[in-house]
């Protein structure tokens, strides 16, 4: 089975505001209001490739119920903690200005909250995938990837991680099986400005010799690069040129990755698979149908490039 854990989801308002000013009152031109996080949103596209998942995490609040029955709605298994307190957070997204948006805190996660979750990944074993993904809440510990993966480590489980700086760093000693930094999230662990395929591969090349055993870097516009533990680097251009919403599209290459991996074990193939889904996902106004996908699939070029 397929575990896909959002400690911190959100519904997401997704807002388009034509020439908009700071300062002024600014109104929209459209809008939509959808169920977020990294790791929900991972189990709503593996669910359009026609892949079950169990999706967990925290929920609060009504928009911590919004986000559950709007989940279920579309036939994904849920088992998120309800907290008595706080709100699950609302994201706001500019899709008229690319990459724009304003990311919620998130509720307090009380410790018998998140023992409540521990007990409930202690239970997965060999052959289950667990997603990682996102931010976490302000007041949780920051080594919690860590504890989740070091308490996992006999289990056989297939990890995947999608989170940034140290959240990222502390698990690559309990070797992931995949992570999904962006080129910009991976400059800014080693101080550095990426932009191009050659630019990225020494740094994560590094990541993989720190402990990760395959490192796809998403790099948006420009495509993508993964280094598979085989020794193997392949890179790809965007399979879209006209983007309408890229939120989620990373989450989207995740879930592309593990479908991919599933049907063939292939990193090639799983490869592919990631692009052409970040793609589809970016050239639709929601997250990408499975007929987007394969249409997406077409466009994808390999390139096998030298370490
Ligand atoms: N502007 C774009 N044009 C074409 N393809 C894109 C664009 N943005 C994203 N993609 C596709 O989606 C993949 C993942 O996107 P990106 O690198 O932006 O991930 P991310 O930063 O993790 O995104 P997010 O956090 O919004 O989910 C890219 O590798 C690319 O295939
Ligand atoms: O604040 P985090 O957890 O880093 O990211 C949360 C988020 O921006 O990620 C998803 C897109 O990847 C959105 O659905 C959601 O709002």
């Amino acid at each position: 089975m397929i575990y896909t854990v959002t400690l911190n989801p959100s519904l997401d308002y997704i807002v388009a505001v034509d020439d908009f000013k700071l300062g002024y009152t600014n109104r929209t031109s459209s809008e939509l209001m959808l169920p977020g996080g990294k790791g929900t949103n991972v189990s709503i596209v593996l669910k359009n490739l026609g892949i079950d998942s169990t999706a967990l995490g925290f929920v609060a609040g009504f928009t911590g119920d919004e986000i559950v029955r709007e989940l279920e709605e579309t036939g994904i298994n849920t088992d998120f903690i309800k907290m008595k307190d706080g709100i699950s957070r609302i994201n706001l997204k500019l899709s008229s200005i690319d990459g724009t948006e304003i990311n919620g805190q998130g509720p307090d996660i009380p410790k018998e909250q998140l023992d409540k979750l521990m007990e409930r990944l202690m239970l997965l074993g060999e052959g289950d995938i667990l997603v990682l993904a996102g931010s976490i809440p302000v007041t949780m510990p920051s080594d919690i990837y860590e504890q989740i993966m070091k308490k996992l480590q006999d289990k056989d489980v297939t990890i995947i991680v999608d989170a940034t700086k140290d959240l990222l760093l502390n698990v690559l000693k309990y070797h992931p099986f995949l992570i999904k930094p962006n080129h910009h999230e991976l400059g800014e662990i080693f101080g550095v400005e990426l932009s191009e395929w050659e630019d990225v591969v020494p740094y994560a090349k590094k990541l993989q010799e720190m402990g990760a055993v395959n490192v796809l870097v998403s790099m948006g516009g420009k495509g993508g690069v993964l280094l598979s533990e085989d020794g193997k680097v392949v890179a790809t251009k965007a399979t879209v040129s006209v983007v309408k919403n890229s939120v989620g599209a990373g989450d989207s290459s995740v879930a592309g990755f593990i479908a991919g991996w599933l049907q063939k074990k292939d990193f090639d193939y799983a490869f592919s698979m990631a692009m052409a889904t970040g793609g589809a996902s970016a050239a639709s106004d929601y997250l990408a149908t499975k007929q987007e996908v394969e249409e997406s699939l077409k466009r994808v070029d390999l390139k096998h490039i030298a370490k």
